[in-house]
């Protein structure tokens, strides 16, 4: 698990309007990257090139290369490049109807067919490594919608996860949540990055401050530039990514 992952001169465009302009960008496995930037950069565009979400908007095509270690992601089935490039969305989004343990076994049931001797034990597995088990083992079959909005925000990571993975793309994770929600989304992020790729948007700084390796300033449908997130904040080298860092506009 965890392979990197490399855009290549990605383009995207909703008809005729290009919205992100040739960006490349190395994502390097058992690491965060934050990609960062005012709104409307086209940060959201990028990731949802990422893993082929982009081409199911009307009117939106791409050009460019993803690629997920050797293999590029374009040649791959759309399906199974979610599944190994998995998303979580700003809201919540479990499926309301279904139970907590459905949430979960529905994705395992759909990747792994009919081989559902482990399925208890590999919905647990999920559950477990975003940090949701023990709030949730005493009630797996109440509604998804009784959880706190974290929760929810957890069990869609888990939903993720249980697909096994390589990338997480998380678009503002926490941007709904409450600051203690957003911490336990915080410490998931850091304890996961040993074992995948994960790519975040975020509009918060500090956030990224606190959870990137390396982060990637946008503006404009371009990338600015990128480098450690230690370094990006303190000594960029474009006055842009300076002015952005620094709160002059944004
Ligand atoms: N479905 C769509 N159809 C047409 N234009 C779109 C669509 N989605 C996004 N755009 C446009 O593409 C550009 C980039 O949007 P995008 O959502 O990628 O930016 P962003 O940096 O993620 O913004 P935000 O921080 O507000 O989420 C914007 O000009 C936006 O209006």
């Amino acid at each position: 698990m965890g392979e990197t992952l490399y855009a290549k001169d990605v383009s995207a465009c909703f008809g005729t309007q290009e919205v992100l302009h040739k960006v490349s960008l190395y994502m390097p496995s058992n690491s965060v990257t934050a990609i960062i930037g005012p709104p409307g950069s086209g940060k959201s565009t990028f990731i949802r090139c990422l893993n082929r979400l982009h081409e199911t908007a009307t009117r939106a095509t791409m050009s460019g290369q993803v690629l997920l270690g050797k293999e590029n992601v374009y040649d791959l089935n759309p399906i199974l490049a979610r599944q190994k490039i998995g998303m979580v969305f700003a809201e919540p989004n479990p499926f309301p109807t279904m139970s907590i343990f459905e949430n979960v076994a529905i994705g395992i049931r759909l990747r792994d067919g009919k081989r559902l001797k482990h399925l208890s034990d590999e919905v647990e597995h999920s559950l477990v490594i975003a940090n949701l088990w023990s709030e949730v083992k005493d009630r797996l079959y109440e509604s998804s919608g009784k959880l706190t909005l974290g929760q929810q925000q957890r069990l869609c990571m888990a939903r993720a996860l249980a697909l096994k993975p390589d990338v997480l793309l998380l678009d503002e994770p926490a941007s709904v949540l409450d600051p203690f929600s957003t911490l336990r989304i915080e410490e998931l992020i850091d304890q996961l990055r040993e074992h995948y790729t994960i790519v975040i948007v975020t509009h918060n700084l500090q956030q990224a401050a606190r959870v990137a390796n390396r982060t990637a300033f946008f503006l404009a449908g371009e990338m600015i530039e990128e480098r450690t997130t230690t370094e990006l904040f303190t000594t960029p080298n474009d006055k842009r990514t300076e002015d952005y860092v620094t709160g002059r506009f944004g």
